[in-house]
């Protein structure tokens, strides 16, 4: 058994950023920016009205100033002519600045009459002007890696740029195997149960931006195994799903091996999830999570999603965690760092009395792991410990 971060070490070097390619922007929130974005003009492009009112010259503004209106400038259409001395233009937000105005005063503070405007108010001190590239400039850069947000994608599309390069999305194989599981919505005889862990394992991994393909369920035979195996083919991800451990039945590290798979590491210290192996098969990056439905989902938060990270371009960090107290105390961890289903409550973490690595309807109730490292004392209520919280949608 390794530690924890050991094999997290060991699964970053298993993989690299992958190759680019280019989106259209109204595809691109959520992917990784694999180059920067590079303004191609000023933003705004021309010194801009912020309010609706007349553009003149700020030294002339009093209050009781009478101005001749000469002109209206609506936003995309810039007054042709300059503003001189006793003018002004009637403007809107957004439109270009005319000749020789520097200021807008609101239309809240004047009155018109037919050519004639008069500030009525007392006008603060303004201007009500965008200079232009107030926001930024042509060359400009939105820089690479970054995962793109929705206020990311429209300065991107101010920047004036359809497409963007962005980390094309991992592909993920999910393969899960024995004789007992079959598909949700199939008719499942008595011994059997429904495999769950592969949509759990491609809900979190397509929201990390991966695509994963579920592959039919092998059975526990060699042939079976090395016929999923082959269904794998042009992943950079192969999953596979249960047979990790020592039983009779446990034939992916076997079959795997026979195919070629280069081990880096079999067994961690972690609870659940001990049984968990990787390598490199061919091309792709093979982990091989354990069956029960929780060690999965939590080998995929603590060890698969790190790796897609890695592999868009995101660089190699372990899943974020954040810190809270215990709303109550618990007694001492194991020699396995221990990934504790808890709830998130005022009062605190609150983990659940049953840590069963079978029991998903826990794991759907909770908002964290809460982190016990090896050997870990135990611990009292309101002391602060590390946790992984579990994303919601
Ligand atoms: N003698 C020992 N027995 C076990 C050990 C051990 O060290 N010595 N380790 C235990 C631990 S820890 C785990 S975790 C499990 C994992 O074993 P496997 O990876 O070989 O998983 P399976 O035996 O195939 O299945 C375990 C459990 O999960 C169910 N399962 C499997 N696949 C799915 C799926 N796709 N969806 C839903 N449920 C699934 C399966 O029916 C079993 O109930 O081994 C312990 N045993
Ligand atoms: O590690 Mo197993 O994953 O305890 O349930």
């Amino acid at each position: 058994m390794i530690p924890v971060a050991e094999a997290l070490d060991q699964l970053f070097a298993l993989v690299g950023p992958l190759g680019a390619e280019r989106v259209a922007l109204r595809d691109a929130a959520g992917r990784v920016l694999a180059a920067d974005a590079v303004a191609t003009r000023d933003q705004p492009p021309f010194p801009a009205a912020a309010m609706d009112g007349y553009a003149l010259r700020g030294a002339e503004v009093a209050p009781g100033a009478r101005f001749r209106v000469v002109g209206e400038a609506p936003a995309g259409r810039r007054h042709p002519g300059a503003v001189g001395p006793g003018e002004a233009v009637r403007i809107f937000t957004g439109a270009p600045m005319p000749e020789g105005a520097d200021r807008v005063v609101i239309q809240e503070d004047t009155a018109r009459e037919g050519d004639t405007m008069t500030v009525t108010g007392t006008p603060g001190p303004g201007p009500h002007v965008r200079p232009a590239g107030a926001d930024f400039s042509r060359g400009a850069r939105l820089e690479a890696p970054r995962r793109l947000s929705a206020a990311d994608v429209a300065l991107i599309a101010a920047m004036n740029l359809p497409e963007v390069q962005v980390t094309r999305r991992p592909e993920v194989a999910i393969l899960s195997t024995g004789d007992e599981l079959v598909m949700p919505g199939e008719a499942a005889g008595e011994d059997q149960i429904v495999a769950s862990n592969a949509f759990g394992l491609k809900a979190l991994l397509e929201a990390e931006g991966a695509t994963a393909r579920l592959l039919p369920v092998a059975r526990d035979t060699e042939a079976s195994l090395r016929a999923g195996f082959e269904l794998a083919a042009g992943a950079d991800l192969i999953l596979t799903v249960g047979g990790a451990s020592v039983g009779d039945h446990d034939l992916v590290a076997p079959v795997a091996q026979a195919l070629g798979m280069e081990t880096a590491f079999y067994k961690v210290a972690m609870r659940p999830g001990k049984p968990l192996m990787a390598g490199r098969l061919g091309e792709a990056a093979m982990i091989g999570l354990p069956g029960s439905p929780v060690s999965a989902i939590v080998c995929g938060t603590v060890f698969v999603a790190p790796v897609i990270r890695k592999m868009l371009g995101l660089g190699a960090a372990p899943a974020q965690r954040a810190r809270a107290p215990l709303a109550r105390g618990v007694g001492a961890n194991g020699p396995r760092q221990h990934y504790m289903r808890a709830r998130l409550t005022e009062a605190g973490l609150d983990p659940f009395d049953s840590q069963d690595s079978a029991l998903l309807s826990l794991l759907a109730e909770a908002d964290a792991l809460l982190v016990r490292p090896p050997d870990d004392g135990p611990r009292a209520a309101g002391e602060v410990m590390d946790y992984v919280p579990l994303p919601r949608p």
